[in-house]
């Protein structure tokens, strides 16, 4: 893609986005532009040779998809000070949760006129897995669209959606991987607690999650259907499953993603 990049705000979404981007070549690291108050920030950038630059404004002249990776709560402060300098070439890709389109153009942010695209991804995108889910607002159109989904096409999967649902798309799978480490963690240390050394423990759950989850999507098979093919009978599974339902597992999980949800709705009202 002949499309540069920028960054503003080169935390760490910012960089597993511009990481896994260079790394799927879909756009090199020369054509990449960070910026940030945090001079160790910038210096983690240049480390990948991109370019850390010294504002948002500089941002904003040398690149053409401007990514707004900063605190949700310091959005639309960096989209008034950009806003100037914004062309029409310019697509601007906010990742901040909770932040609606309504108050990304709002009058004291980025304007009417502008191409907008608020994105909800996931650090995997790192490996190139991402699970991400987009909507457009402003003037973007279907070319704004096509660009984003290439983007995110060559770290993962991105999906569009109606914007009411990014708050949920925010609980499930933008704060998923968290869930995901928590859990493996947690794995690792039942490993470790029945005596396996911690590392071997550590790539057992890792690969055990890795391959139940390509089971889920290479087969296509309800998760209960797979599930029930793991418990033979008064085997050791079901006494494990056992345990997991008498700890309220599943609706845990279901809580965290509620939780996280209700935050982003929180976030959107705070900004
Ligand atoms: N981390 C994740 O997994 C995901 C994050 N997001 C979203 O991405 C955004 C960034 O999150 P994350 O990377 O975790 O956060 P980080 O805090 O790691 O990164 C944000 C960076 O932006 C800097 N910053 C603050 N103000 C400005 C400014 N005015 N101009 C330029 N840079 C600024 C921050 O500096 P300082 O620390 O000094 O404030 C910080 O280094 C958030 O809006 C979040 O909702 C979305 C999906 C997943
Ligand atoms: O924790 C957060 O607020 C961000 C948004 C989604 C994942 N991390």
């Amino acid at each position: 893609m002949d499309k540069r990049i920028g960054f503003i705000g080169a935390g760490q979404m910012a960089e597993a986005l511009a990481r896994g981007f260079i790394a799927k070549g879909v756009c090199r690291a020369e054509h990449v532009f960070a910026t940030d108050p945090v001079q160790d920030r910038k210096e983690v950038f240049r480390s990948f040779s991109t370019n850390p630059v010294d504002g948002n404004i500089e941002v904003v002249q040398s690149a053409d998809v401007i990514f707004i990776a900063v605190k949700p709560q310091y959005v639309s402060v960096v989209l008034r000070e950009v806003r100037p300098y914004l062309e029409d070439r310019h697509t601007i890709v906010s990742i901040a949760a909770g932040i609606t389109l309504q108050s990304l153009k709002a009058r004291d942010a980025a304007g009417d006129g502008v191409r907008l695209v608020r994105v909800m991804p996931n650090t995997p995108c790192l490996v190139g897995e991402t699970a991400a889910a987009m909507c457009l607002g402003g003037k973007a159109d279907d070319g704004d669209a096509e660009l984003v989904r290439r983007l995110f096409d060559s770290v993962g999967k991105i999906y569009r959606v109606d914007e009411k649902l990014l708050s949920a798309v925010t609980g499930l799978s933008g704060s998923g991987p968290a869930y995901v480490f928590l859990m493996i963690e947690a794995l690792a240390d039942g490993g470790v607690r029945s005596g396996l050394p911690r590392d071997i423990a550590n790539q057992l759950a890792a690969q055990t999650v890795l391959g139940s989850a390509k089971m889920v999507l290479q087969t296509g098979k309800h998760c209960g259907a797979l599930k029930d093919m793991t418990c033979s009978p008064a085997g050791t599974t079901i006494a494990g499953i056992h345990e997991l339902e008498r700890a309220g597992t599943r609706a845990a999980f279901m809580n965290a993603v509620l939780a996280a949800t209700q935050r982003a709705d929180e976030l959107a009202k705070m900004a």
